[in-house]
């Protein structure tokens, strides 16, 4: 396979190194990287040999077979139905973005149209294997998640002293306040009950390192609790490392004869 990337930050990087340097994805290569500064294109296009592009229409146009983005929700929204328009595959960290129902709805649309395919990787969580059996026959009843991270994982609360509860409410919203820190309960929704009957609390814990995640559902099948601590990346503590290599893991398994879960 031959990838594209848009956002050189965390991910990114990460999936540089992996992939083109310690060979972890066999027979692929990420031949195309879209950062917006040069000089942060410039330099992991030396050291990783992948061309830096100008803008993402370029690489849309060059024979990559499928784009990764690991930006933002915005720059998902931005370009993500253009990759699939140009009839490429799309890999979505930002899973955000699908809680917009005219994004979520024309994704689909391209994706039968022009026969390619959108992965959502698990990101900093599990569980949606879950979720999904629970509602195979409509079952699933209620989902929640208690996001509860450092402080300076999280906007505007640097200097707490206690626990603060930053945020109840839906999925929904909860991605639309905090678009940076919460793609996790997006993806949960797409697994089990929709954004908006999908429950999310946010807390800024000054007394935690780890961005911990706790997911119970109940339904017919019974209930589920599971909960993850996530080292946080070493250069960015928004973001777990588990959310990383699920994206390497969605794309070890994707091409695979023999698929688990
Ligand atoms: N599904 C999940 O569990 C998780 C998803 N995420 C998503 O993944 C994204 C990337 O995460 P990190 O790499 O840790 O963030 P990061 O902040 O380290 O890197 C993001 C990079 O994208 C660049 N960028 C922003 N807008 C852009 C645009 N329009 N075009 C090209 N580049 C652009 C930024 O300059 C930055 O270098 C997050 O913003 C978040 O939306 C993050 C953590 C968990
Ligand atoms: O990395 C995490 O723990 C979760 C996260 O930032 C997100 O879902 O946006």
């Amino acid at each position: 396979m031959r990838l594209g990337l848009i956002g050189c930050g965390n991910i990114g990087k990460f999936l540089l190194q992996a992939i083109n340097e310690d060979g972890l994805l066999p027979g692929s290569k990420i031949v195309a990287i879209y950062a917006r500064r040069e000089e942060i294109a410039a330099p992991l296009s030396d050291e990783f040999k992948a061309k830096a592009y100008g803008d993402v229409d370029a690489i849309l146009k060059s024979d990559v077979d499928l784009i990764i983005e690991a930006a933002t929700v915005e720059a998902a929204k931005d370009y993500g139905l253009n990759v699939l328009k140009s009839g490429k595959d799309l890999l979505l960290s930002s899973i955000g973005a699908m809680a917009d129902p005219d994004f979520a709805e024309n994704a689909n649309k391209l994706c039968q149209m022009n026969n390619v395919q959108l992965f959502l990787p698990s990101g900093a969580i599990g569980g949606l294997d879950i979720l999904k059996s629970a509602n195979a026959m409509n079952g699933l009843e209620t989902v929640s998640i208690t996001t509860r991270k450092p402080p300076s994982a999280l906007p505007a609360c640097s200097s707490l002293a206690n626990e603060k509860v930053l945020f109840v409410g839906s999925a929904a919203e909860a991605i639309k306040q905090f678009p940076r820190n919460i793609n996790v309960a997006i993806v949960l929704s797409l697994a089990g009950l929709g954004s908006e009957r999908t429950k999310v609390k946010i807390i800024a814990d000054p007394n935690v390192v780890k961005n911990i995640h706790l997911i119970e559902a109940t339904g017919s099948f019974g209930k589920l609790k599971l909960e993850v601590e996530n080292e946080p990346l070493p250069n960015n503590p928004k973001t777990s490392y588990l959310a990383a290599l699920s994206v390497l893991a969605t794309l070890q398994n994707n091409e695979k004869c023999v698929q688990i879960g």
